[in-house]
């Protein structure tokens, strides 16, 4: 693999604003300023700031991966689906185990309310929580087999539906990539620098490792968030990259 130059390698990496407010993410954003990354916004960002606070970091320049993770009924994801194009984001998704009708319900959705010429955002599906284990997903949720097979069994759904690609481990990254194609866009969380916490985080790969596997993407929180220092946690980062 070629190097990366500084902002291809930020541009990589997708910054998670897992945060209770809009106040503190803006804090966060201000730490970072002038650092080319894609911000994340999640389910605790977006309930509680909402989207008032996506429209804010689209005016500032921002790509947006809106991480609601969407598993619905077809009808109702397909409607939620028109209103997150509406706030122009880059990126969506919705759950893998919606199943085939509920992903492409999601595209109509978008192409519903999609002005002519523009560009529509991703849209993306979630394989297996990146904090799902072997054992939690033969005893707790029931799939038999090994999580790798599960998540390539989403993927070439994912696929099917049309989808432009998935959220998996970055461990998962390079038989998705032999399955569905290299140009089937793979957005990794669960990634660790090493020596830091894992926490809840069970399918974990350090950021070179991850961008060894062929990552398009990878979606980092805590390892930045959570620093005293998070200019210099995602600073540390991206050097790791080059
Ligand atoms: O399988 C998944 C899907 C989404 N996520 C999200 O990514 C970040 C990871 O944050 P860390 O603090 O780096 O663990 C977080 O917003 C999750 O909701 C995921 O971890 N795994």
């Amino acid at each position: 693999m070629d190097n990366l130059t500084r902002e291809a390698a930020a541009g990589r990496i997708m910054v998670a604003l897992d945060y209770p407010e809009a106040a503190a993410a803006e804090a966060l954003l201000g730490a970072l300023q002038g650092i080319p990354c894609y911000m994340k916004v999640g389910m605790q960002l977006f309930y509680a700031a909402g989207p008032a606070f996506v429209a804010g970091l689209k005016e500032q320049g921002y790509n947006v991966f809106l991480d609601l993770k969407m598993h619905d009924i077809p009808n109702t994801v397909k409607g939620g689906a028109s209103s997150i194009t509406k706030l122009g984001v880059d990126m969506f998704n919705v759950h893998a185990a919606g199943g085939l009708r509920m992903m492409e319900s999601a595209l109509e959705g978008v192409e519903a309310v999609l002005p002519a010429g523009a560009k529509r955002p991703a849209v993306i599906a979630v394989t297996q929580l990146t904090s799902t284990s072997q054992a939690v997903l033969n005893e707790e949720i029931g799939i038999s087999g090994s999580t790798e097979a599960a998540v390539l069994r989403y993927a070439a759904l994912a696929k099917q539906a049309g989808l432009d690609g998935v959220v998996a481990s970055p461990q998962e990254v390079q038989v998705i990539k032999a399955a569905c194609g290299s140009a089937f866009q793979t957005v990794t969380p669960g990634i660790r620098p090493a020596g830091a916490d894992a926490g809840d985080q069970s399918r974990i790969m350090t950021p070179r490792q991850a961008l060894m596997q062929g990552t398009d993407y990878m979606v980092i929180g805590r390892p930045i968030t959570a620093s005293a220092d998070p200019r210099s946690a995602l600073e540390s980062i991206i050097e790791e990259l080059i």
